[in-house]
């Protein structure tokens, strides 16, 4: 293991934490690396096998940890990280496994040849170039979503979904929409061609093709050639958009047939009828995969979950609910996860109708809600997989602020992001095409976490609904929905729409746009968030909360009419 009087590691480590004069590298000191001291650095006989570094608050590049050639994992999600990556192959990181790179400020191409990467994330950075260098047959977590990518999506990646692949420059192809640029090239070369066959016949034969389209304006011949080729393709164009239409008009007219002659049939028919079909194909594909290991399904970028591993992992307990407890779960791969055991009170036995809906909860991608990663249901334990927020709940904060030991103050501006976040999320659900409509029936600040970026996400969606045994676990039903006080006093303080106290009531879009009102005045009038300047970003906000308060729920505004309102004061 030590060449040449030191690690052979070493020289990589060290070169690292020069650029990277980061406090998190304090303890990266003496001659090897594997002594166990060194923080985020895990080693496998006498080698440094992986990296461990997200939110180090990293600055410099990255490069010298690909030197490191028996590395397994390298996570460095979330720092400052810049630089190019240098080109990866089975030579240089014969055992590379998962790269986590995302958010980032990392630049250049992805030349990755690594037949046995399974994990890449190099999303949010500014990866530029197109995706034909990389060569990873075994990928199974993909992303590489917001970066400066261009270009088509080889069909070996084209299975992720279209989340893996947003934001970028101009990538095309499946997922994304197909590459028109082709056929656009294409019309223009025939346009061109079709120019430039004209010229040759002209007395300006010779010049070249742009000043000969200078030229054409005061070429009749010219014009009229280029006209037909202008025409042509108009024509074209045309006879494309009429074939497109009629497509379009059949398939409507097809999917409303289908959602007629099942109408409260199952929400998976009718996000597919609603046009999710392609992204349904590759979740359900996903749940092929996951169904074979065991009872544990798994949904987009929950690829790599298996039970046993789920089992084995490490777990922390993060808290107590009434739906159940939550862990959180470091799994081997050193991917964290919170993991969610739900109460067998709230949710006994078996149910179909539960499964299906979680199948549905797990479609749900967005960046203000909380991704399920997996669902689990066998011999009466349900297990449900979150990605892991580090950053705590809005209750949290709320409580920290109030109790006088801050640790973050939770300013103006931080209340109305979290609340902007917040609204944003709630709507993308409410707006989800699902029959019946997706309900969250649970919003509260707990259910209000923190991302890695500090922007907020809602999570549970859709679990209490199918929760069993309010009534009987709480006699006063919407106590079920009380949390702690979010300041000072601890006493208890309602997030429930008044009419969910009936018995046998269930909660509904407009119950849930209640407690966000609910806790939109609870963020606005606690302790220690004057508005900077006066209050009228205040009085506003309270308004829109009274409106969302509104004791008949037919007179609350729906939440896009909630995020337009807010938006003003953004
Ligand atoms: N995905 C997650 N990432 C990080 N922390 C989480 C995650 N999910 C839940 N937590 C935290 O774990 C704790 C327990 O959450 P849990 O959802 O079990 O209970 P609750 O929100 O208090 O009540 P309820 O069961 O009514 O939702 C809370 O502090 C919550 O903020």
């Amino acid at each position: 293991e030590v060449a040449n009087g030191g690690h052979q590691d070493l020289t990589f480590l060290l070169s690292f934490k020069s650029y990277n004069n980061a406090a998190a590298l304090e303890t990266w000191v003496g001659p090897n690396p594997c002594s166990g001291s060194w923080l985020g650095v895990r080693c496998s006989r006498g080698r440094v096998a992986g990296v461990f570094l997200d939110d180090a608050a990293l600055l410099g590049s990255v490069a010298p940890l690909l030197g490191l050639t028996q590395i397994r994992v390298l996570a460095v999600r979330n720092n400052s990280l810049t630089g190019t990556l240098p080109p990866l192959n089975n030579c240089t990181s014969p055992r590379l496994r998962h790269l986590l790179l995302s958010h980032n400020n990392l630049s250049g191409s992805l030349n990755l040849s690594l037949p046995s990467l399974v994990t890449l994330r190099a999303e949010h950075n500014s990866f530029s170039g197109g995706l034909q260098e990389l060569h990873v047959p075994m990928i199974t977590r993909f992303n590489v979503s917001v970066n400066k990518l261009a270009g088509d999506i080889s069909s070996s990646l084209s299975m992720f979904p279209s989340s893996s692949f947003g934001g970028n420059l101009d990538l095309c192809g499946k997922p994304l929409p197909r590459c028109v640029h082709a056929y656009t090239n294409a019309v223009q070369d025939s346009a061109s061609n079709a120019t430039t066959g004209s010229i040759a016949q002209s007395p300006t034969a010779g010049t070249n093709a742009s000043d000969s389209a200078m030229d054409s304006s005061s070429n009749g011949r010219f014009s009229k050639l280029g006209m037909t080729a202008l025409l042509a393709t108009g024509i074209g164009n045309a006879v494309l958009v009429t074939v497109s239409l009629a497509i379009s008009v059949a398939t409507f007219i097809y999917i409303r047939r289908k959602l007629r002659s099942s109408p409260m049939e199952d929400a998976t028919k009718s996000n597919a009828a609603l046009g999710f079909e392609r992204e349904d194909d590759k979740v359900r594909s996903g749940e092929d995969k996951c169904q074979k290991s065991g009872a544990l399904v798994c949904f987009e970028g929950g690829e790599e979950l298996r039970l046993e591993t789920l089992l084995k992992a490490s777990a922390e307990v993060l808290g107590k609910g009434v739906s159940g407890s939550t862990y959180k779960a470091v799994l081997e791969d050193g991917i964290v996860a919170a993991v969610k055991r739900l109460s067998a009170l709230q949710f006994p036995g078996r149910s179909k109708a539960f499964d299906r809906h979680m199948r549905l909860v797990g479609r749900l991608r967005h960046r203000h809600v909380v991704s399920l990663r997996g669902y689990c249901s066998s011999n009466g334990e349900r297990l449900l997989v979150y990605d892991y927020l580090p950053n705590g709940s809005l209750q949290s904060l709320l409580q920290i602020n109030g109790g006088g030991g801050r640790t973050r103050s939770l300013d103006w501006g931080t209340r109305k992001g979290i609340m902007f976040d917040a609204a944003q999320g709630l709507n993308y659900v409410h707006t989800f095409p699902a029959r019946p409509a997706l309900v969250h029936g649970n919003v509260k600040p707990s259910n209000i976490l923190l991302d890695e970026r500090g922007a907020a996400c809602v999570s549970e969606c859709g679990l209490m609904r199918y929760a069993v045994n309010l009534q009987q676990s709480v006699p006063q039903g919407p106590e079920v929905f009380l949390d702690r006080a979010a300041g000072s006093g601890g006493g208890w303080r309602g997030y429930a729409a008044p009419e969910l106290a009936a018995s046998g009531a269930r909660a509904t879009q407009e119950s849930d746009v209640y407690s966000f009102g609910m806790m939109l005045l609870a963020v606005v009038t606690a302790k220690g968030g004057e508005e900077e300047g006066g209050g009228e970003e205040t009085m506003g906000m309270v308004r829109i909360g009274v409106l969302c308060t509104a004791e008949a729920p037919e007179e609350r505004p729906r939440m896009s009419q909630v995020l337009t309102m807010m938006s003003e004061f953004i």
